[in-house]
């Protein structure tokens, strides 16, 4: 350490601290990185790895990038999965003596990174705290300020559908807790810490001093607190402008885990992992980023509460029905920017004039917007009028005081506007006017002495000076002070000169730190109204996203459902939203559905490959998902019952990358649909029971049948697509079940699909026919049509051989009671049958050979 460099030294000592991060140390303009950081950032970023001198004739690899630009390298870094430390010159380096002081200013991680470039999508870091018997989790945007919290039971599916919501780019859990380390990382190919965690009373200071939000209990209190408290040793700013905090129950939402929510392309499409051909993709016409993140957040939780959900409903209508104050709506929103994330930057302090002038035109449209708000009459629509806040003083502030073509820069000045500040007036016009304020100065010095030839010179040794010839000594005043003496000329300068002169030449540097300070304050007296802005940012979003629905409404074709608190739902000419918009409004051919907890409890549903089964049951699913966020459905006519889960089993999703084989992955989420279904859920089951064995599967799949059916286990309506034509018996079985199949028209080796939903059963597979459109060589097929029929035939064969056994099995216990010998010996035979693979004639040679040796043991008997 002794041989090297001072500031070497003080690189390293501070680098100690952040032993895990790649250290961004500042030097002037640039951000250097040295030894392995250097080597590490100079791969990943591609740029030139050099070497610095640091004492001792040693050099240490050294590459940098430059301050203006390092935000786009510290998003590759961050992407890569390093953390970057930010390390700052904290004392001018004019004024310091010796090394200039740095500290660590900021620690920047996938969950606290804030993207400038402002993509629409929340950035969610995530707290998981285990209290007791549940699980505590806190997640906060930094960039937007939202913070939610809520308690999951101790059941680690359920942690991982909550997380699932938010999708983190970063969780933290305690470092004292391996076991949730290694859940949470199982299950999530995330950014995850292990963070040390504090105890509850300095949770509660934290809590208090930050958010001070209204009371949380202590398990909350402990995962917020910890968070909070990450949060502030690694951003080192207040997170006091966190002011959206909410508190929520998991069950107070339509509850939908995560595989359900991948299954039915909620938010990203299973091919393309893109927004595009999801729902969310349908949803969201938002204009603003804010409605955009709320829409996502509506369908991440739609509501159970019929009332609240009605609110929406309501408003949708309105808007629907008003089609031209929609599209005025619209367009005021388009010109509003994202100021929901202006309270982040505020806290950051890296708001610059543009932000300023981008809310002030966002203000500027809000009057108008309340006004078209004004007209409308449904509750929610109203209340939104009411509480928006039209924010005219901070326009008028921002108006009056920023140059409307202000720099990004604070250092280059222009940023004041003219009239604002008479200062600035001042010095603006002594800069772009010193010459005429020496002709004038001039002037007036000529006219107060009356030396007519008096005149201002400059030189580089006394400035600015007056320069006055022999003859006119005599008028020199005393207020003169005399510089220089020429041969014919005496040079002076005057205390107002003095001035003159400081104003001229300092004014463009006295102008840029004027309008700074000024500029600070501006800013100051607007985030001290940041409640308020970000009050408005709420209500914008709302109104945005119900226009976004309204807007979707009229585009597709949607028909505002009935939410209830019934059991029924009922769908007339229902269709699909995203294959319907894939193929074409016209080309979707509708389907009815009808629900209940009685009648129409479970539908079985056949049909061949290809037929829509899964589309049809996908389609039931998203409709009541839409309803139950407000929205408008893509129905002639929809009721709907309220649902409180919604799960779904849908084949071949299986999770290589968990280890785990298709068949595993399938039953357990068999499992956890058993465990956690109640009579309100809806449950789409896909083909279950198709990983294994046709037997195993079609008893595993019959028994779940049964299981979810019963009104004595679970009784939750359900949709069973099948290729298992067993099944179609529970008809008649079970009350309640009833088959529908998707109908098909048979064409010599063709089939047309008609995509039709009918009342009952289907017997064929049509397999061979669907392998024949998807394009599979005739030679392979016919082959495949003398297997099917040959296995037709062993399969009538098998139906005779379990015939047979039954009657094997009747004429034994019928004459059971004349077996004394060889008894045993009987029962094994009759156990060992392989029932499954006899063929007929053996089983007759076995019922023969029995039945010879029942003669035989009445014959003894009688003797
Ligand atoms: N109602 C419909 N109207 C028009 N096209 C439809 C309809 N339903 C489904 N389709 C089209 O048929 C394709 C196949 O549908 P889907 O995947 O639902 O069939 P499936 O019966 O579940 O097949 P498999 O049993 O092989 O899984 C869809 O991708 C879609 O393009």
């Amino acid at each position: 350490m002794q041989e090297l460099t001072p500031m070497m030294q003080q690189y390293m000592e501070i680098k100690q601290k952040v032993k895990d991060c790649i250290l961004f140390f500042r030097l002037g303009d640039f951000y250097e990185m040295f030894f392995d950081d250097a080597v590490i950032a100079s791969k990943e970023l591609e740029i030139a790895l050099t070497a610095r001198d640091c004492g001792n004739n040693e050099k240490a690899p050294m590459c940098g990038v430059p301050y203006h630009s390092a935000h786009s390298y510290i998003a590759k870094l961050i992407e890569k999965g390093y953390k970057v430390a930010i390390c700052e010159q904290v004392e001018d380096p004019k004024l310091a003596k010796g090394v200039v002081k740095r500290e660590i200013t900021r620690i920047i991680t996938p969950g606290t990174f804030i993207d400038e470039s402002f993509s629409k999508a929340n950035n969610f870091i995530c707290c998981v705290a285990r209290v007791e018997n549940s699980f505590a989790l806190t997640f906060v945007d930094i960039s937007t300020g939202e913070m939610y919290a809520c308690l999951v039971e101790n059941d680690v599916q359920k942690l991982i559908n909550e997380i699932g919501k938010y999708a983190p780019s970063e969780i933290l859990v305690s470092s004292s807790d391996t076991e949730m380390y290694e859940v949470v990382k199982e299950n999530y190919n995330t950014f995850i810490q292990k963070i040390d965690f504090i105890d509850i009373d300095k949770c509660y200071e934290l809590i208090n001093t930050h958010v001070q939000i209204a009371t949380v209990d202590n398990k909350i209190a402990l995962s917020v607190g910890n968070l909070l408290n990450y949060l502030v040793e690694t951003q080192k700013i207040s997170f006091n402008y966190i002011k959206k905090f909410e508190f929520y129950k998991v069950q107070n939402y339509l509850q939908i885990d995560l595989n359900t929510k991948r299954n039915l392309e909620l938010t990203e499409s299973i091919i393309t992992r893109s927004k595009k051909n999801s729902l969310l993709g349908i949803l969201d016409e938002a204009k603003t980023s804010m409605g955009s993140r709320l829409i996502k957040k509506w369908l991440e939780r739609p509501l159970i509460d019929v009332v609240e959900i009605n609110r929406r409903l309501d408003a949708v209508e309105e808007l629907y029905n008003n089609f031209p104050l929609l599209m005025q709506i619209e367009g005021l929103l388009e010109g509003i920017y994202d100021i929901e994330r202006l309270s982040s930057k505020f806290a950051y302090k890296s708001i610059n004039a543009k932000d300023l002038l981008s809310l002030k035109k966002s203000i500027e449209v809000l009057p108008r917007l309340k006004e078209l708000l004004g007209e409308f009459k449904s509750h929610l629509l109203k209340e939104l009028y009411d509480n928006l806040d039209t924010l005219e003083d901070i326009y008028t502030l921002i108006h009056s005081s920023i140059d409307e073509n202000a720099p990004v820069s604070l250092k280059e000045g222009g940023i004041i506007k003219e009239g604002y500040n008479e200062d600035v007036d001042r010095l603006r016009n002594i800069s772009k006017n010193s010459k005429e304020l020496l002709i004038q100065y001039e002037e007036k010095e000529r006219n107060l002495t009356g030396i007519k030839n008096l005149k201002i010179g400059y030189n580089k040794v006394f400035g600015y000076y007056i320069e006055v010839t022999k003859s006119n000594y005599s008028l020199v005043p005393d207020r003169y002070i005399r510089k220089q003496t020429l041969a014919n000329a005496e040079r002076y300068v005057t205390e107002e000169l003095k001035r003159l002169e400081d104003e001229i030449v300092n004014a463009e540097q006295k102008l840029v730190e004027l309008e700074y300070e000024l500029f600070c304050e501006i800013r100051d007296k607007v985030e001290s109204q940041i409640d308020r802005i970000q009050k408005t940012a709420s209500c914008i979003a709302i109104i945005d996203a119900l226009c976004s629905f309204a807007h979707i409404a009229i585009d597709n074709r949607y028909t505002k459902p009935t939410v209830y608190l019934g059991d029924r739902i009922y769908i007339k000419n229902g269709r699909h939203p995203v294959v319907e918009k894939m193929i074409g409004h016209g080309n979707f051919v509708p389907n009815d559905t009808e629900l209940d907890n009685n009648q129409n409890r479970v539908l079985i549903i056949t049909g061949p490959n290809m037929a829509g089964k899964s589309t049809y049951m996908r389609q039931v699913a998203l409709i009541v998902i839409m309803a139950q966020m407000g929205c408008f459905v893509p129905a002639e006519e929809a009721q709907i019952g309220i649902v409180d889960k919604i799960f779904s089993r849908i084949g071949a999703s299986d999770d290589i990358s968990s280890g785990q084989s298709t068949f595993m992955v399938e039953m357990s989420e068999v499992a956890n649909i058993l465990k956690n279904a109640t009579p309100k859920s809806l449950i789409i089951f896909d083909e279950v029971g198709r990983g294994t064995s046709t037997y195993d599967g079609l008893s595993i799949a019959w028994a779940v049948l049964e299981y979810v059916a019963d009104k004595t286990k679970i009784g939750a309506k359900t949709l069973f697509a099948t290729h298992y034509h067993e099944l179609t018996e529970l008809e008649e079985k079970i009350p309640g079940v009833k088959n529908y199949r998707v109908d098909v028209k048979e064409e010599g080796k063709n089939i047309i699909f008609l995509r039709k939903i009918v009342r009952g059963g289907c017997d064929s597979s049509y397999g061979i026919h669907v392998a024949r459109l998807a394009g599979i060589p005739e030679e392979v097929l016919q082959r495949a049509e003398q297997i099917l029929k040959k296995l037709e035939e062993a399969d009538i064969n098998r139906k005779e051989a379990k015939r047979l056994r039954r009657e094997i099995k009747r004429e034994f216990t019928e004459q059971i009671e004349f077996f004394s010998y060889k008894k045993d010996e009987i029962i094994e035979k009759i156990e060992n049958i392989d029932i499954l693979n006899i063929t007929p004639i053996q089983a007759l040679n076995i019922l023969s050979e029995l039945k010879h040796e029942i003669i035989k043991a009445k014959e003894r008997q009688l003797l």
